[in-house]
């Protein structure tokens, strides 16, 4: 597994996937395909909520593990207020603190910054792994924003979770509109990752209400105040 530090280049991923497929010892038949969320964010700063999903991720579908892909920058999001890479990283790895959730560097390593080279990346790079994407009601809103949304969305199978405030907007929005013939009853999540993409389940978890502007928030009102 690749799990790059900040200030580090990535080592050859096509090597270091090609060493993970010989570890393990078994036939290539007898070694099971590895189930991965790709939770994408900026994490400016990453919070408990962060975690929380990754958690229900792991429990509701089915998944090995989940990893983290610290965003250089969302392409959507001003650039002013964005802390530095290696802050957002290390806040990153400090709110995992889990054996089943990685914290990547990948998007900087590869010099990527639109999910859909990502994925495309990604599934080059880990033709052992099965993937699916994470993310929160939010996103899902203003997906039909994002560069080459329905590239993404046949690329893997998609994971939505609730977030207050979010969940019914999002719902009626464009992106989950114009795929609502391949959405998943949530009674099948764990099928998602196996499912032929596009497909997506909405997750009415328990919603947390954490968010990385009310940290922000929080944090410049102490400085002024
Ligand atoms: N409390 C939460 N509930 C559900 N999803 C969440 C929650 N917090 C973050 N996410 C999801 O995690 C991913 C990364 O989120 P991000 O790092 O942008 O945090 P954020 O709290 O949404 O940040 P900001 O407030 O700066 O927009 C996104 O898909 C987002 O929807
Ligand atoms: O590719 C895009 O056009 C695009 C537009 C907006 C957001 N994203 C990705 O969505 C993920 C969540 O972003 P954020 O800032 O809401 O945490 C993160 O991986 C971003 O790179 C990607």
């Amino acid at each position: 597994m690749w799990c790059v530090a900040p200030g580090k280049r990535a080592p050859d991923m096509v090597g270091r996937a090609n060493q993970s497929l010989k570890r393990g010892g078994g036939t290539a038949k007898s070694r099971r395909v590895r189930r991965i969320g790709l939770l994408g964010g900026s994490f400016n700063p990453a919070h408990d909520g962060h975690r929380h999903i990754s958690l229900a991720a792991i429990r509701r579908l089915g998944l090995d593990e989940v990893w983290w892909l610290v965003s250089p920058q969302n392409p959507l999001k001003p650039v002013e207020g964005m802390s530095r890479f290696e802050a957002r990283f290390s806040s990153a790895k400090r709110v995992a603190r889990h054996p089943r959730i990685r914290v990547t560097g990948f998007e900087r390593d590869m010099g990527l910054q639109y999910t859909a080279d990502t994925l495309e990346a990604i599934r080059v790079r880990h033709p052992d792994c099965r993937f699916v994407w994470l993310m929160g009601a939010d996103n899902l809103g203003g997906f039909h924003r994002w560069e080459r949304w329905e590239r993404i969305a046949a690329a893997m199978p998609i994971a939505v979770f609730a977030r207050p405030g979010y969940d019914l907007r999002a719902l009626a929005g464009v992106a989950a509109q114009r795929f609502k013939h391949v959405r998943l009853p949530e009674c099948r999540s764990r099928t998602l990752v196996k499912q032929k993409p596009p497909a997506w389940v909405f997750l009415a978890i328990r919603r947390h209400p954490e968010s990385a502007t009310r940290i922000r928030q929080v944090r410049s009102g102490r400085k002024t105040g």
